[in-house]
């Protein structure tokens, strides 16, 4: 993974959450040609989170239509089970839910073995306190600022306290010699609040309604991801609050 200083990198992951499921390959298509730096795939079994959305097939499906990678999102328990059916879809990234394995050292290792990056998720309420076991094992950390299992939720304010502590954590970890680590946000992330997230420590955005869903989506996605890219970038006072 790209080794850019938390304080440079800012990469556009846009949730396919909130695109049109009929139009799915043209979508993908459409906004890695915007500028987006990763698909966020979201999986949902409607048991850990309730509601139903795609699998393994479907990710395979979009595979050939992209060359950024597939970020994919398990909000699904077990876990296990699906690693390895994700990893031959394409799938680039894996993040999974900690309450979701019971082995989480474990699930991590599998994700790696299957030659993805690892990615571990915490839903707002849920402490980092078992981050600090497994750093050296995860690829990225996705801090959820909504509660999982829909798009176009409001944005929590508490994760910015959370995202900070991450950071810390995080940062501590590189200075020792250890591996680049991303922090992804997740959930209610716009132009308004993205500015302020970043500062907070994010690296990694994933946006659903804010850019399929954006006023002007129907012009095409490369103003509305230039926009989020450049309040991103805005660490000045000024920026709005979330
Ligand atoms: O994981 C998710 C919901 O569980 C979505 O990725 C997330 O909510 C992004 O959508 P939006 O930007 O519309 O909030």
């Amino acid at each position: 993974m790209n080794p850019t200083p938390a304080s440079q990198a800012i990469r556009l992951a846009p949730s396919l959450l909130s695109a049109d499921f009929a139009r799915l390959g043209e979508e993908v298509r459409a906004i890695e040609a915007a500028g987006a730096d990763l698909v966020h795939f979201d999986v949902m079994d409607n048991h850990y989170v309730p509601n139903l959305t795609v699998g393994p097939l479907v990710c395979e499906a979009i595979r050939p239509h992209t060359t950024i990678p597939i970020d994919v999102h398990l909000m699904v328990e077990p876990v296990d089970a699906l690693v390895p059916l994700f990893a031959k879809a394409g799938a680039a990234i894996i993040s999974f839910h900690p309450e979701a394995s019971r082995h989480v050292d474990r699930t991590l290792g599998m994700i790696r073995e299957l030659g993805c990056k690892a990615g571990l998720a915490f839903n707002p309420a849920t402490p980092l306190a078992l981050l600090e076991h497994v750093l050296d094992k995860v690829d990225l950390v996705l801090l959820m600022s909504v509660n999982p299992g829909f798009g176009g939720q409001k944005f929590i304010p508490g994760t910015l306290a959370k995202l900070r502590q991450a950071r810390t954590l995080i940062d501590a970890h590189v200075a020792a010699g250890g591996q680049p680590i991303w922090l992804q946000v997740d959930g209610g992330v716009n132009a308004q609040n993205i500015g302020t997230i970043r500062a907070a420590g994010a690296d990694t955005f994933v946006a659903g309604n804010a850019v399929f869903g954006a006023p002007d989506a129907d012009r095409g996605y490369h103003t509305i991801l230039r926009r989020l890219r450049a309040h991103a970038a805005d660490l000045s006072p000024h920026r709005s609050a979330p």
